[in-house]
């Protein structure tokens, strides 16, 4: 079947293909003000698929020059770039110059085996080769670099969909390279052909849909973690520290588990400002958080209740064993020495232990603990006051850390 029959039934599927890459395109620019890593990338990579397609449903109509070298070059290069853009979202080297080595090289041999040597299947195994090469790769690292936690789906379905692509040009590399079919036949309305190439012409604004898709995940949960987190220390606001509280006093209502609640306030906090100024302040609170967080448990979390007063909850924890995490946290508090602009200074911390009772809410265990943060203050400060009235420690050898000059 001469070459100009094939045109009417696979340049519908290119056109398809090549208005969903239009579209994506216009979806990525509009995503590009965000910033995300990537996203340039996976632009570059969309114009040259938008360009590569007429090129190459116009085969019958253009100079082999354009339809079989730059329209291959180009869509060897849409894929590269589709790499470097998956490596820059997921924080992994590029590889940016072996790509264009390869990109240059396949260039060259296309060249080659179309001005100086005429030799069909060698284009094709450089062309539908290089391809599989670099889709192999994206499934790879798609695979491999995932981030952990939810929308995994996008990156799984992503390797998904490199693997066919990278499988679909395999198979059409060894099967042409291996003497089979008729080369002449290559762009023919064969069933084989029109199958083949309109799953790829699915496939390829299927990814770059799944890239679009990555790139909202991403600014979704940047989001949604700026607006449950304290801006300055990133422990979580009060709202989300309580709505998460209340969905484990139900959890551990049913389950029977103890829970415990520690309210955490800064020994005089005013005086860290009014000697060592508000950013040293700050800075303290910053110390003090991140210092909590490296020594909770997997599972226990902090929250800021307001200015220097922090909520840290103990899921699973009897009471004995929250009094001792309490503990293990002052000492690390007096311990610490944070360095500011006007030289290091230490601080001490009085904690509060409240210990959840049945069918008692949220508001009746903050209560609780502020009661025993009260007396724990009352005691002199840098101690730990159960609910049930016992004081773990009343250390005051810091007390005179934070007087006024
Ligand atoms: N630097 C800084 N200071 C804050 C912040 N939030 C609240 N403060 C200050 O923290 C101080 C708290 O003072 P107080 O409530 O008197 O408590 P305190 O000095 O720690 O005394 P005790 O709690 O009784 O030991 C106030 O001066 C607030 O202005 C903040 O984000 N940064």
């Amino acid at each position: 079947m001469p070459a100009s029959a094939s045109v009417p039934v696979l340049l519908p599927v290119f056109l398809v293909t090549d208005i969903l890459c239009a579209c994506i395109l216009a979806q990525l620019l509009a995503l590009r003000k965000a910033g995300v890593a990537g996203t340039r990338s996976w632009i570059a990579a969309n114009i040259a698929m938008v360009a590569y397609l007429p090129a190459l449903g116009l085969r019958a109509v253009l100079p082999l020059v354009f339809s079989v070298v730059l329209s291959n070059g180009l869509g060897l290069l849409a894929a590269s770039l589709f790499y470097i853009g998956c490596a820059r979202f997921l924080g992994r080297p590029t590889h940016a110059r072996g790509w264009l080595l390869l990109v240059c090289c396949a260039l060259a041999g296309l060249l080659w085996f179309t001005l100086v040597e005429d030799v069909i299947r060698l284009r094709v195994i450089i062309a539908s080769g290089g391809i599989a090469v670099v889709f192999v790769a994206t499934a790879y690292l798609l695979w491999r670099h995932r981030p952990p936690g939810q929308g995994a789906a996008v990156y799984w379905l992503g390797a998904c969909c490199s693997t066919a692509t990278a499988l679909l040009h395999a198979s059409r590399a060894i099967y042409y390279g291996a003497g089979f079919g008729n080369l002449s036949d290559l762009f023919a309305n064969t069933l084989v052909n029109v199958l083949s190439m309109s799953l790829t012409a699915a496939l390829v604004p299927g990814l770059s849909m799944l890239a679009a898709a990555m790139v909202q995940q991403q600014l979704l949960s940047d989001a949604t973690w700026r607006a449950e987190r304290d801006g300055m220390t990133g422990t979580l606001t009060r709202q989300s520290f309580e709505s998460r509280i209340v969905a484990d006093l139900q959890r551990a209502h049913i389950s029977g588990d103890a829970f415990c609640f520690v309210l955490a306030d800064l020994d005089f906090f005013k005086r860290i400002n009014d000697n060592h100024g508000h950013q040293a302040g700050d800075r303290v609170l910053v110390a003090f958080t991140e210092l909590i967080r490296r020594q909770l448990r997997a599972g226990d979390y902090i929250g800021r209740m307001g200015g220097e007063e922090f909520g840290i909850a103990l899921p699973a924890t009897p009471p004995a064993e929250a009094m001792r995490v309490a503990e293990r946290l002052r000492q690390a508090v007096a311990a610490q020495q944070v360095v500011t602009d006007s030289g290091s200074l230490r601080y001490s911390v009085s904690m509060g232990l409240a210990v959840h009772a049945a069918g008692a809410s949220f508001s009746d265990l903050y209560r609780h603990a502020d009661q025993a943060l009260y007396a724990a203050k009352q005691a002199g400060r840098n101690a730990i006051v159960s609910q049930d009235g016992s004081a773990q420690q009343a250390c005051t050898a810091l007390r005179n850390c934070c007087k006024p000059a």
